[in-house]
């Protein structure tokens, strides 16, 4: 690491290799921000590998890192626990007008904003290290390279960007050149006195993650955790991207994207927006259980979507890592990201540590180990009782923490797509919808168009889950599911998916399903096995793109006729099959008021055309008898 303060800074470089110039706004800024939050020291990440050498071995000095046994280069650490998740409530746009932010986000005034937040960050890095990380969000070498500067006081936030994203010199030496950028202030909002001894996990209980979507900047104070902390993820690749996007003519999404290969080799490239925890990973890496598919993995969380001069809709994947829900990842289930893990250098945090000094999560095995040490840091056994019968205080709870994670280089997937590397991404034929619910949504349906599919999204509803602070298992409307992510009105965002598809050729635009793997019987198992026998609808939607699979029309879209779903060697019975693909009228009526409230709720920005939608399904609706 080059230890650089000011002026000093462009001597020194200078003076050893000739680099460009300081950017005078970056140069600027770090003077800004130095003085306003005092910290001891100031230094460039450059991402070089003994630089990471260096902040491995802080780390563990520091308690935050403990080396995992048995896997080469990779590290546990535990949070503080109530730093555990992304925090919706705290999470602001701060647009200059509140119409920009809309109903579905928090809002405040920029102005009063910042003269909330100057005071917290006046001498928030006392006694750290100023860490200043240049990045880049997708390749360096595309048109327009989406650039970023985080200003963090946190290790294990660097260690984290430097797995998450490309970060370093190159991006360094793109914003030297001129190319505009991104600026993310972060401090964990934990200052050390003189003698003061550091924690494993400093964090602040005043936590804000805010968002200025004009002068495309956020700030983010006392959390260490993921998606508040790593500002190239949510807030820059989404939120802010979200409105460049809406500016520009393109779209920043919360999808996974894959490749999917038929026996007949023929390629289709799929996006798939689920909401946190809802299976992105997973299906981005599934291992089709039916003969002559292959999935090849492009990205498992973010999607920025742009057309190419053929008309057709573009996919990259701006992140260079995994960080992945750790609970339910097994051999069993995602047996392409045990891989990628087993390879080494990732992340692991929350998750229990077993007694040979590995790491355990529940799903990883079938069986639980005999004994583990919890993420809280308790003993923890199956039964809950410790070798004496004594009731252990960790009885009845997970091992880690239901949010737990990996962080893992996507490079190391072992079915990763060359395409990957592709600075203009991968043509898009369909984009799949889904969210978690017990009722209601069958297993697959087809949108009409490009504009009922668009109402498909901006209507898909989940039940809530670990990803975010709150109540878990809460059915809530989850647009496109991007609700905590979309940096601006969510009716303007609807619109802006609605003029995507005007201006395009309809011919060339992806076609839109909507999904469920989640649907419950009425013992409250699983109707559809899910993971990798989800191929199986992978491939009747390929398969409706050239009209070859069978669909029947419903009140709700398209759904396979009978017969056109391969269920093939599959251990499910008829009747759990037609209750997962079942379009019930009556559920469906009893939907429309939820999202009449939730159009209600956004308001005069919900675009006329989505109106129209809502009308024309309860008319079907109206007239629907049961299917099947
Ligand atoms: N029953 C069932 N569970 C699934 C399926 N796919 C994923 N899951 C479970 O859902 C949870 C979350 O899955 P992920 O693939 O990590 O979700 P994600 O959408 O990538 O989550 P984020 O990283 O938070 O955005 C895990 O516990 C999975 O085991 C499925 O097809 N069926
Ligand atoms: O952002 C995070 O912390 C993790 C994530 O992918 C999500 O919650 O969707
Ligand atoms: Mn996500």
């Amino acid at each position: 690491m080059t230890s650089v303060l000011s002026g000093a800074t462009q001597d020194d470089r200078a003076a050893q290799d000739r680099p460009d110039p300081l950017a005078p706004d970056l140069l600027a800024w770090i003077q800004e921000v130095a003085a306003l939050t005092t910290p001891d020291r100031i230094v460039f990440v450059t991402g070089s590998d003994a630089e990471w050498q260096e902040l491995t071995e802080k780390l563990v000095a520091a308690g935050t890192f403990r080396p995992v046994a048995g896997m080469p280069n990779s590290w546990h650490a535990l949070s503080d626990p109530a730093d555990v998740a992304r925090v919706e409530d705290r999470t602001f746009i701060c647009s200059e007008r509140p119409q920009d932010a809309g109903p579905t986000n928090n809002w405040m005034d920029p102005t009063e904003m910042k003269e909330l937040l100057t005071p917290l960050f006046r001498g928030a890095m006392r006694g750290r290290t100023m860490y200043v990380m240049p990045y880049c969000m997708g390749p360096e070498t595309a048109a327009s390279p989406k650039l970023g500067v985080e200003i963090t006081d946190s290790e294990y936030v660097v260690a984290s960007m430097r797995v998450m994203t490309r970060v370093g010199d190159r991006a360094l030496a793109l914003i030297n050149k001129g190319h505009t950028w991104v600026k993310g202030l972060h401090s964990l909002g934990a200052p050390l006195e003189a003698d003061q001894a550091d924690v494993a996990w400093p964090c602040n209980e005043t936590k804000y993650i805010v968002h200025f979507p004009e002068e495309r900047s956020i700030w983010s104070y006392g959390s260490g955790y993921g998606g508040n902390a790593l500002l190239g993820k949510k807030c820059y690749s989404l939120r802010i991207a979200s409105v460049m996007a809406r500016d520009e003519g393109w779209l920043a999404e919360h999808m996974l994207i894959l490749k999917l290969t038929s026996p007949s080799n023929t390629t289709h490239y799929v996006a798939a927006a689920f909401p946190s925890a809802c299976g992105k990973t997973n299906l981005a890496m599934l291992e089709p259980t039916i003969p002559g598919w292959k999935v090849e993995t492009l990205g498992d969380d973010i999607a920025w979507m742009t057309f190419g001069k053929d008309g057709r809709l573009y996919a990259v994947n701006p992140e260079a890592g995994l960080f992945g829900v750790a609970p339910g990842t097994g051999w069993n289930t995602n047996p392409n990201a045990m891989r990628a893990i087993e390879a080494g250098n990732s992340v692991f945090t929350n998750v229990a540590a077993t007694d040979d000094g590995g790491v355990w999560w529940e799903g990883m095995t079938d069986e639980p180990p005999a004994h583990l040490t919890d993420w809280k840091g308790r003993d923890w056994t199956p039964s809950g009782v410790d070798a004496d019968g004594n009731e252990l205080a960790s009885a009845g709870q997970p091992a880690a923490h239901p949010n737990s994670r990996f962080c893992t280089p996507i490079t190391q997937v072992p079915i990763l797509a060359d395409e990957y590397f592709e600075p203009v991404g991968v043509p898009i034929s369909a984009i799949l919808f889904g969210g978690r619910r017990k009722t209601t949504i069958p297993l697959v349906s087809e949108a009409r168009d490009w504009q009922h599919g668009v109402f498909m999204g901006a209507t898909l509803s989940s039940e809530t889950t670990a990803a975010a602070t709150g109540a878990v298992g809460v059915v809530r409307r989850d647009p496109m599911a991007m609700l905590p992510f979309i940096g601006y009105n969510a009716g303007d965002y609807f619109q802006h998916w609605i003029n995507v598809g005007k201006g395009a050729d309809a011919t060339k635009l992806p076609k839109i399903f909507y999904v469920n793997w989640f649907r419950r019987d009425a013992d409250g198992g699983f109707l559809w096995p899910g993971f990798g026998e989800n191929s199986r609808v992978l491939k009747w939607i390929i398969e409706r793109l050239d009209g070859a699979a069978t669909a029947e029309e419903t009140a709700i879209g398209y759904v396979p006729a009978e017969g056109a779903l391969d269920i093939d060697g599959l251990d499910v019975t008829p009747d759990q099959l037609a209750a997962a693909l079942a379009v019930e009228p009556e559920e469906w009526r009893q939907e429309l008021p939820l999202i009449e409230e939730w159009f209600a709720k956004i308001g005069d920005s919900v675009p006329s055309s989505l109106r129209d939608e809502l009308d024309a399904l309860k008319l079907r609706l109206a007239e629907a008898t049961p299917r099947g």
